[in-house]
């Protein structure tokens, strides 16, 4: 039960400015920081200023401390009274909400601009998913980033029971039947610009090894099983994988080769009786590898590169490689030796494995740019916060035209981003598969090369406007130290970011007129 809060004036306070007896106001609340001084990460002698003993130490604390620590239970119970006659003002997001920092939300779901592309129903959708994201995601993402460990099956279970697993692949056949969001969205109603807002919902914690850690290897190693996979094979699957009993993975990249798919050298050899593949050969930078019970694997054989289905068995090892993300994706070095498998887990026709490769790296590479374009507004959000609470040279940071300057920089490079992606979106959401392959496949690769390259950008400016702070893990400054650490992932998985850049314009060389002249 909380205890009852009493109610002070500011003289009553002001009494209370001793080491053996000392109170501050934050927010008009009232804490009696007596025993915690001696415990206080800041030190004690912090408490003992004559501006702060006794005193409204608001200010002071928010240049220094983000609101959640207030919000921690060994805290709040420092609290003992209120201030007579004052109100609070700072609190904490209320889960679902939207957030009121200006460019802290796409502008299209603001209810007081307007957009061609996202309905009411798109608006409830994000309510809806942003409440389970604050809710249930969140507080596990970041015990998992504490922890290295992979995402708490309970917070898996309740995304498969509310068909987020399945939402995830994106809108299909794969959703019919199932109830989304306890029936809020009719599974045929789902399109495109759901996806965008799920893709997005998905990444507000700023956790990006933790997101990819959340069954997203099924997002890329599930869709050739569900195009290309042998019936049985395929409706066994996808019930496993999208239900959060199996995990999936793709296993194409090697160390041996990465964007350069041909160069692959895991070799798959058919039995004398023609009826399993024997496979032999290692994998690299795997998502979710560690914990994967299906891996969709890149195989050099007799016809050419062909996909194959392998199912984790002896002989197939997988070790956690150490990356400047997180362990919570499960990113694995995996080793195939002699692997039986049946040759009805074949994923396409033999020798056929680069079409089968490339019909994913659209839609991989679309739901890229969602999570990094977000991350990229969350920072912006960060950043706007810190520079009204963070005083230097006596005035708000925001006061510095060169901080100005930086955030003009970053607020134009997260808007360019949303309105280009959601442009293709819409693109997407009107074009079958096979349009999508012809006239996005450029698009989509540009729009990857600049989400990820202005991202990077931000990122180093985020750090100059956070100082110190911006490559610290714990305090202010954690999401920004997070993002800066792990923003270059972004660049390399899913093709990096030049080949995307030079992929973009060779496909526009190639759609050239003939009489293409000055
Ligand atoms: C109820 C009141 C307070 C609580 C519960 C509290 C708690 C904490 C905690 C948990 C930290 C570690 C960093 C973090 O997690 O953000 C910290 C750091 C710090 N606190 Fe406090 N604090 C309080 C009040 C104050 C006040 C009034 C001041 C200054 C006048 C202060 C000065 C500092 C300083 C200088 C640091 C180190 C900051 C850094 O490393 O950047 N604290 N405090």
């Amino acid at each position: 039960m909380s205890k009852e809060l009493k109610t002070f004036t500011r003289e009553d306070v002001a009494k209370h400015n001793k080491p053996d007896d000392l109170w501050i106001i934050v927010d008009a609340k009232v804490y009696d920081v007596t025993k915690f001084q001696g415990l206080h990460p800041g030190g004690i002698s912090v408490f003992l200023e004559a501006d702060i003993a006794g005193q409204d130490a608001t200010e002071a604390f928010y240049g220094l401390h983000r609101h959640e620590v207030l919000e921690r239970p060994q805290y709040k119970r420092l609290q003992i009274g209120v201030i007579q006659g004052e109100k609070s003002v700072i609190y904490s997001q209320v889960p679902g909400e939207l957030s009121k920092i200006p460019y802290a939300e796409p502008l299209g779901l603001l209810k007081e601009y307007h957009s061609p592309y996202y309905t009411e129903s798109h608006r409830k959708f994000l309510h809806a998913i942003r409440k389970f994201n604050d809710e249930v995601i969140t507080p596990d993402a970041l015990a998992r980033e504490e922890d290295g460990k992979r995402p708490s099956s309970s917070v898996i279970n309740q995304m498969a029971e509310n068909g987020i697993l399945a939402m995830n692949m994106g809108p299909g056949k794969h959703l019919e039947g199932r109830t989304l969001l306890g029936g809020l969205i009719k599974p045929g109603e789902f399109d495109r610009f759901h996806e965008l807002i799920l893709m997005q919902e998905l990444v507000r914690h700023g956790m990006r090894g933790y997101r990819d850690g959340q069954n997203s290897g099924a997002t890329i190693g599930l869709p050739p099983v569900i195009h290309f996979g042998h019936p049985e094979l395929r409706d066994r699957i996808v019930d496993e994988v999208l239900s959060g009993r199996k995990f999936i993975s793709l296993a194409i990249t090697e160390a041996f080769a990465g964007s350069d798919v041909a160069g692959l050298k895991t070799t798959a050899k058919k039995t004398p009786d023609g009826k399993h593949w024997i496979i032999n050969g290692t994998k690299k930078w795997i998502t979710n590898g560690t914990f994967s019970d299906y891996f969709t694997v890149g195989c050099k054989t007799d016809k050419g590169l062909t996909v194959i289905l392998v199912e984790r068995q002896d002989g197939v090892e997988t070790k956690a490689i150490k990356t400047s993300y997180s362990s919570t994706a499960g990113t694995a070095y995996i080793t195939f030796e002699n692997i039986k498998v049946p040759v009805e887990n074949t994923l396409g026709p033999e020798g056929g494995g680069i079409f089968v490769i490339l019909s994913n790296f659209n839609h991989e590479r679309w739901a890229m740019c969602c999570g990094a374009s977000r991350n990229m507004r969350l920072i912006v959000e960060e950043c706007l916060k810190w520079v009204n609470q963070r005083k230097a040279f006596g005035k708000p940071l925001h006061a510095q035209p060169v901080i100005r300057a930086k955030l003009a920089n970053m607020i134009a490079k997260s808007e360019a981003a949303q309105h280009w992606l959601e442009s293709i979106t819409f693109q997407m959401q009107h074009m079958d598969y096979k349009q999508q392959a012809q006239l996005l496949a450029g698009p989509i690769a540009l729009l990857k090369m600049y989400i990820t390259r202005s991202s990077q950008e931000v990122a180093r400016d985020a750090v100059q406007v956070f100082g110190g702070r911006g490559i610290t893990k714990t305090g202010m400054g954690k999401l920004i130290e997070h993002y800066h650490r792990t923003v270059p992932f972004d660049a390399v998985l899913g093709g990096a970011e030049d080949v995307l850049g030079d992929l973009g314009v060779r496909q526009a060389i190639k759609a050239l007129p003939k009489n293409a002249k000055l």
